[in-house]
């Protein structure tokens, strides 16, 4: 794998960066993403049947944040991206430095649900500013990479980090990208399927952005929409039918 480890900004801003080393050097703000705002949904339980007020005017039964999660190069700012735009953000790894957010609403089995995500940086060094948001979020994607096995591996080390900084009950999906790179997996599906059964992870699933197969990342944070809508008892919630291609643990709701 061909990456660029030296960070630059990709335009996420954040109340962290000035805690950030002024070796970054200057960091552009991408327009709309420096702060929540007051579409964001508050601290503690979702919002309900409130419409959003941010740009864009959506209306929305319940919202949730969610965080993007895991280490450096595994693709969360790709899924950000595609999960927005729909786009696949192909060239140059430029590494984040921040956070950055985005807001989008699915319609979840008729309930219309807001996921504002997070997209955090993966690098060490950055671990202390994405800790402080932990503890708002209704939700985790843990992303590894299939062709990375240390990206893996360090899967154990974010589910240490998430128990200690996270709610209790925060919904976790385990997500492996880049399975287009079949001549590069190190690390087998049943590995992926087998850590998310005895980890926190409730579902796990895996895939690509590149290509876009799964549906990922909106069939992912449909389901994880569906899996905090059960936990948080959102009113009007109905089921969704299961996903085949979902590894569910304990259960599919
Ligand atoms: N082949 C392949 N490459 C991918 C896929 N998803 C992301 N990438 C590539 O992986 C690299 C890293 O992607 P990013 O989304 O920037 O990774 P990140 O997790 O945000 O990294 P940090 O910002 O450092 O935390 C980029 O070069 C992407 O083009 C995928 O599904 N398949």
């Amino acid at each position: 794998m061909s990456r660029k480890k030296t960070p630059k900004c990709k335009g996420g801003s954040v109340p962290a960066a000035s805690a950030l080393p002024a070796a970054n050097g200057p960091r552009p703000v991408r327009p709309g993403t420096a702060h929540p705002g007051p579409e964001a949904p508050p601290n503690g339980p979702p919002q309900f049947g409130r419409p959003s007020l941010g740009g864009g005017g959506d209306f929305y039964d319940v919202a949730f944040k969610v965080m993007l999660v895991g280490d450096s190069g595994v693709g969360k700012t790709c899924l950000l991206v595609r999960f927005k735009d729909g786009a696949f953000l192909a060239g140059t790894f430029i590494s984040t430095v921040g956070i950055d957010f985005r807001n989008k609403v699915l319609d979840v089995d008729g309930v219309k649900v807001k996921l504002q995500i997070w997209d955090t940086a993966g690098q060490e060094r950055f671990r202390s500013v994405t800790h402080a948001y932990y503890r708002d979020a209704h939700a985790l994607l843990l992303l590894y990479d299939v062709t990375n096995k240390a990206s893996f591996d360090n899967i154990q080390a974010w589910l240490t980090e998430i128990q200690e900084y996270a709610q209790h009950n925060v919904v976790l999906m385990l997500l492996g990208n880049k399975v287009d790179s079949a001549h590069e997996r190190v690390v087998k599906r049943e590995d992926g399927e087998k850590l998310a059964k005895v980890s926190q992870g409730r579902v796990g699933n895996e895939g690509t952005l590149k290509l876009g197969s799964l549906g990922c990342p909106h069939q992912a944070t449909t389901q994880l929409a569906a899996v905090v809508c059960r936990n948080m008892g959102c009113p009007s919630w109905r089921p969704v039918p299961s996903q085949a291609s979902m590894w569910t643990w304990p259960s599919q709701p």
